[in-house]
């Protein structure tokens, strides 16, 4: 099942009298429980693929669909609701909010989508534990390591059971074993979850833990890199 398709996509930026193509004619897809890396070098278009899936950018042509179903085109209100439901985001730095605890930055997700039930609460403490951080669920961030930071960052982005996970550049922050450990993590919850990830990085070192690397360069999709 394609979770996510980029069809004949192109993005082009505005730049002095020209245009930049970010991305040229990039065609695309994630499969539910596939766990894909994108790569390649700086300025080549990594950081405006994940913008278009996560539909925060609309392409100047071609198409995007979610679950099968064409999202480009869609009124703005759609694609927030779509975001929020069905696409989850990792960043780079996790950005907590320093006075919630690990449990309570989870629970504000369902919060900010009208969902204070006790199975929201349930599911973050469920969520919590599978990213190993039981123990620490009622820390606040100062009391977590980069590490820990990383792993509350991916629980959050899971919080809403989306069907996509947009991840970018999760190691750059962690040395070369937690780095692989939350490449780890991140390929165990994809297949558990059956989710489709996207990993943007510049992590040689872990690139054979994924299904399929894509490699980048000038915006086009280049043949596939050995692994
Ligand atoms: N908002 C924008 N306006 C103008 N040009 C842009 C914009 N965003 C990206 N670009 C250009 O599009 C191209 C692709 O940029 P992008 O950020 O997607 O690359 P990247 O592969 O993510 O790079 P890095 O690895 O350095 O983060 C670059 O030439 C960049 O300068």
């Amino acid at each position: 099942m394609k979770v996510l398709e980029l069809d004949h996509v192109s993005m082009e930026f505005p730049d002095g009298d020209g245009v930049v193509m970010a991305l040229d004619d990039v065609s695309f897809t994630v499969d539910g429980g596939e766990f894909v890396a994108v790569t390649g070098p700086s300025g080549s278009g990594k950081s405006t693929l994940l913008a278009v899936a996560g539909l925060l950018l609309t392409p100047t042509s071609g198409r995007v669909l979610l679950d099968g179903r064409e999202v480009t085109g869609k009124r703005r209100s759609t694609r927030t609701d779509l975001r929020r439901n069905r696409i989850g985001f990792v960043f780079q730095q996790p950005h907590l909010l320093g006075s919630l605890t690990a449990r309570e930055q989870l629970e504000m997700v369902a919060r900010l989508s009208g969902d204070r039930s006790a199975a929201a609460k349930k599911r973050a403490l469920s969520l919590l534990d599978e990213v190993g951080l039981s123990a620490v669920a009622d820390r606040r961030p100062a009391a977590l390591s980069g590490g820990q930071r990383q792993r509350v960052g991916i629980a959050r982005a899971l919080m809403n059971q989306p069907q996509l996970l947009l991840v970018d550049e999760p190691t750059s922050a962690l040395d070369h074993d937690r780095g692989l450990a939350i490449i780890d993590l991140l390929r165990g919850l994809t297949v558990e979850r059956g989710v489709g990830t996207v990993v943007v990085t510049h992590d040689l070192a872990t690139l054979g833990e994924h299904d399929e690397v894509v490699r980048i360069v000038d915006g086009r999709i280049s043949e596939p890199v050995a692994r």
